[in-house]
């Protein structure tokens, strides 16, 4: 299936996917794949087991439904997600098929609460991700740290599938329904306080408030990503301004009957680039990583300064942490924050190495197995 009618972005000079992402370096990325005759996409969703991809079509673009069996592995880092980058294969009189899903550059992954250690990847190769903080109800700033941590580590880790790994996805914090508080300016810099170097903006649909300096901080690919009710949706929809029909329209015709609550979309915005809006998030588990300290890089400035590099910050002398506590430079609320963090992720990680020193001696014992089977001798 496919739709001539998806938005495309309309500088000539450009290629067609520019719009979406599309670089010197995903050309480059691309070229074997190009040259045996696949079509590079840009996943906009997935479902059903079949993903939408937006492909070049002349100077415009446009959507296939394609199939991943190629491409499916029991490894959920490796699943393709609303974002990646694609070849496809375009089977005459068949479906198209993925063949390859594209190292990543950014990958944005939560731990599930599942008995295994397993990671979901919520949106991949962005640049920016904005974190949507509803002012109606009261912030909660442990969540937003744990979002700030969740995002520091999108540059890093597994899911990258051998990506470069180069920078994280930047951070935004966007405080929204700000028509519906009279103190956003308090609460801002509440929120500037526990996000170091992060812009953090107010924003309401209602009025208009702040969109302008929102669309400027969202060039290139954008996810957002908050609670359910954040505002997210409508958002979006006021990004994507007349793309909005377009989109719908995409809705009515493709996904009858889907579940919304699950999916993850790409839709262009009209001011350039894309979005990728995310289902509410209940948990967001971190999932091991650098992200902790870099979203605490005040904490560990200080961890720096104290007198001994192996500090406990309990009760060292010389403890530029307890000083800094004490003299309220570093808050209780925020230490205490910090500290929760740390351990769930280094209890994420005992579980995740557990996992995979299971799976090597299973791939072990197979191996041996496989030798026995051949009659060659088996060293211990
Ligand atoms: N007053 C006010 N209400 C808003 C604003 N933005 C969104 N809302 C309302 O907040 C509710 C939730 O907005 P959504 O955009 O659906 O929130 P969401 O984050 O997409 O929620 P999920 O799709 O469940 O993740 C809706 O009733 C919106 O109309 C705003 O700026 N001001
Ligand atoms: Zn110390």
């Amino acid at each position: 299936m496919s739709f001539s009618t998806f938005p495309t972005f309309s500088t000539s000079a450009a290629h067609p996917l520019s719009g979406y992402g599309w670089d010197e370096e995903w050309a480059e990325s691309f070229s074997l794949h190009t040259t045996v005759g696949l079509l590079p996409g840009r996943v906009v969703r997935v479902d059903r087991g079949l993903c939408s991809v937006v492909v070049a079509d002349g100077d415009a673009v446009r959507v296939l439904r394609a199939d991943m069996a190629d491409v499916s592995t029991p490894d959920p880092m490796r699943y393709v997600c609303t974002g990646d980058w694609v070849a496809v294969d375009e089977i005459p009189g068949g479906r198209p098929a993925v063949r390859a899903l594209m190292p990543r550059r950014t990958a944005l992954v939560r731990s599930t609460n599942s008995k295994r250690s397993e990671a979901q990847v919520l949106a991949t190769n962005v640049d920016q991700i904005a974190i949507c903080v509803s002012l109606a109800s009261e912030v909660d700033l442990g969540r937003i740290e744990r979002f700030l941590a969740l995002v520091a580590s999108s540059g890093e880790g597994e899911a990258l599938l051998g990506g470069t790994g180069r920078a994280a996805a930047e951070p935004l914090v966007v405080l929204t329904k700000a028509d519906l508080v009279s103190d956003a300016e308090h609460i801002r810099a509440d929120v500037e306080g526990i996000a170091p170097g992060v812009t953090v903006l107010v924003v309401s649909a209602e009025t208009g408030e702040g969109m302008d300096v929102l669309r400027a901080c969202t060039p290139g690919s954008t996810a957002l990503i908050g609670q359910s009710g954040a505002g997210k949706s409508t958002l979006t929809n006021m990004l994507a301004e007349a793309e909005v029909m377009t989109v719908q329209q995409t809705r009515s015709v493709d996904e009858k009957g889907r579940h919304t609550t699950t999916a993850r979309e790409m839709v262009p915005m009209a001011h350039g680039g894309v979005l990728i809006d995310t289902p509410g998030l209940r948990e967001v588990g971190l999932f091991g990583g650098e992200g902790l300290a870099q979203a605490f890089s005040e904490v560990g400035e200080l961890a720096a300064e104290c007198r001994f590099h192996n500090c406990g910050h309990h009760t060292e002398p010389g403890c530029a942490v307890q000083a800094a506590l004490e003299d309220g430079t570093l808050s209780q609320r925020r230490w205490e924050s910090y500290l929760k963090l740390q351990r769930e992720n280094a209890w994420i990680a005992s579980r995740t190495d557990a996992r995979l020193a299971a799976e090597r001696l299973k791939k072990w014992k197979s191996i041996t197995l496989s030798y026995r089977n051949s009659g060659l001798p088996i060293k211990r």
